[in-house]
């Protein structure tokens, strides 16, 4: 058989061990994973010592096109995605303008993902107090699920929902099959100590992170896990940033919730004392915490109770990050190109976290739960979506790396160990030795519905 593509004499990373092997690609999917393949192939990746990772599937960004592209945007978004190993993104319903709340907007950004994303993407709905009535269309259109705010989102516009909306939300979509996906900070409690303290005239990192404890982010992962238990919703709680919330998240999920935990590299690799040192450039909401709740954070990940890692990207236009004013500063970070460099050298060189704990929070898990069928491992069948790692190269991330529509991270300056060498969308190079390849056009994954999807749409052990 006449091979489209041979990945030679890596080691790939599978969740069943790490084994050196090549990879045979036909029509941009995994043929065959032999010890040795002889070809004949009509194109060749020499691929000895280095990591063969499946690609990175970040289930949490916003690349906010349209209406905000200013901001971010499909291509230097999905760029920089893959320049970070990374082959599919799952872009949040805002902070594009419209958010996606109706059919009309789903379409409209579909167009401009299609047309100007280098990787594969999948798209989250919206569900907030105005649009209870379109979640059905929405689900037809082919959303992966429905993203809740329960604090403030930052735009007027997608309202935050209230425990009237986030339990008729949950019903209705544990009826349509989907997950809803929620931020979990207490908006009452958010808003409250905000006025108190902004009454004072406080605006430092120290005052912003007094506004946000971590308990204001505790209670309502409980109401959330209450509410999905009460409806049968499958929860995924995003950007979980601290242990605490980790370790309550996990209770209930043992004790059968149908939950999913997502942390980011940030609240791994940062904690209150940066925010001091760094400002705005690492404001987000929930904030970085302190150095034992990001211990304790680690502990988490470290025993695999932390099912996914995600980078909630959520840049903004450069002013809006500037000045001394933590309070008005926009929040959101930009990092969608260091998650792999983050887990590498902080978990694995640093924690001795394991490369296929690596991959399964990063790729595997993220398949599962969300239904991408295609997607997720470095096995036979699947789609050809591969990121090939140099695991002993050391770096610093210099602002002329970054492929973001606006050079800046808190990660700039950073010192790493593990590098992304070439990045593959089905079997087709989108990133090689610093460069993006900018021909694929990505394509919308639509996830396959529980009742159709091995039954449950829960992640294996
Ligand atoms: N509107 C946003 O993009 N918000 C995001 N901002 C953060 N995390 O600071 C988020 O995910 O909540
Ligand atoms: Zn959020
Ligand atoms: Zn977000």
């Amino acid at each position: 058989m006449g091979l489209d593509l041979l990945v030679r004499g890596g080691y790939l990373v599978r969740p069943e061990g790490v084994a050196r092997a090549d990879i045979g690609v036909l029509d941009g999917k995994i043929a065959m994973i032999e010890p040795q393949i002889d070809g004949p192939a009509r194109m060749l990746i020499e691929a000895t010592g280095r990591y063969v990772f499946p690609g990175l599937i970040d289930v949490h960004v916003h690349f906010n096109e349209p209406g905000r592209t200013h901001w971010e945007g499909f291509a230097s978004g999905s760029a920089a995605l893959a320049a970070g190993g990374g082959t599919l993104f799952c872009d949040m319903p805002l902070n594009s303008h419209p958010p996606v709340l109706t059919r009309r907007e789903f379409d409209d950004k579909l167009g401009a993902a299609r047309a100007h994303s280098h990787t594969d993407f999948a798209l989250w709905g919206g569900l907030t107090p105005d649009n209870l009535e379109h979640l059905g269309e929405l689900a037809e259109a082919g959303v992966m699920g429905f993203k809740a705010f329960m604090a403030n989102s930052g735009i007027s516009e997608f309202r935050a929902a209230d425990d009237a909306t986030l339990y008729e939300g949950m019903r209705l979509a544990a009826r349509l099959g989907l997950p809803v996906a929620v931020h979990a900070e207490n908006d009452t409690l958010t808003a409250h100590l905000t006025r108190q303290i902004r009454s004072k005239g406080g605006a430092s990192a120290r005052d912003y992170l007094a506004s946000r404890p971590v308990f204001t982010e505790l209670e309502a992962i409980q109401r959330a896990l209450l509410l999905a238990q009460e409806t049968g919703c499958r929860l995924h709680l995003v950007h979980i940033s601290s242990g605490s919330g980790v370790v309550l998240a996990y209770e209930a999920k043992a004790r059968g919730v149908d939950v999913s935990l997502e942390t980011c590299p940030h609240y791994l690799a940062f904690s209150e004392e940066d925010l001091e040192r760094l400002g705005a450039v690492l404001k987000c909401a929930p904030p970085v915490r302190a150095r034992e709740e990001q211990e304790l954070l680690w502990n988490g990940v470290l025993a695999g109770k932390v099912d996914l890692i995600a980078s909630d990207h959520s840049p903004s236009s450069p002013d809006l990050k500037e000045g001394n004013d933590l309070f008005a500063a926009w929040g959101g970070i930009s990092g969608v190109q260091s998650t792999l460099p983050v887990l590498l050298s902080e978990g694995h060189w640093a924690r001795g976290l394991s490369l296929e704990t690596i991959s399964r929070m990063t790729s595997c898990h993220p398949a599962q739960r969300f239904g991408f069928a295609q997607k997720g491992q470095v096995a036979v069948g699947f789609d050809a979506d591969l990121a090939l790692v140099d695991l002993e190269a050391e770096f610093t991330l210099n602002q002329d790396e970054l492929f973001y529509r606006h050079p800046q991270s808190p990660y700039l300056g950073r010192r790493f160990k593990g590098r992304v060498v070439h990045t593959l969308v089905r079997g087709q190079t989108v990133f090689a030795e610093g460069k993006l390849h900018p021909e694929l056009r990505g394509q919308l994954v639509r996830p396959q519905v529980r009742r159709e999807f091995g039954g449950s749409g829960r992640i294996a052990e």
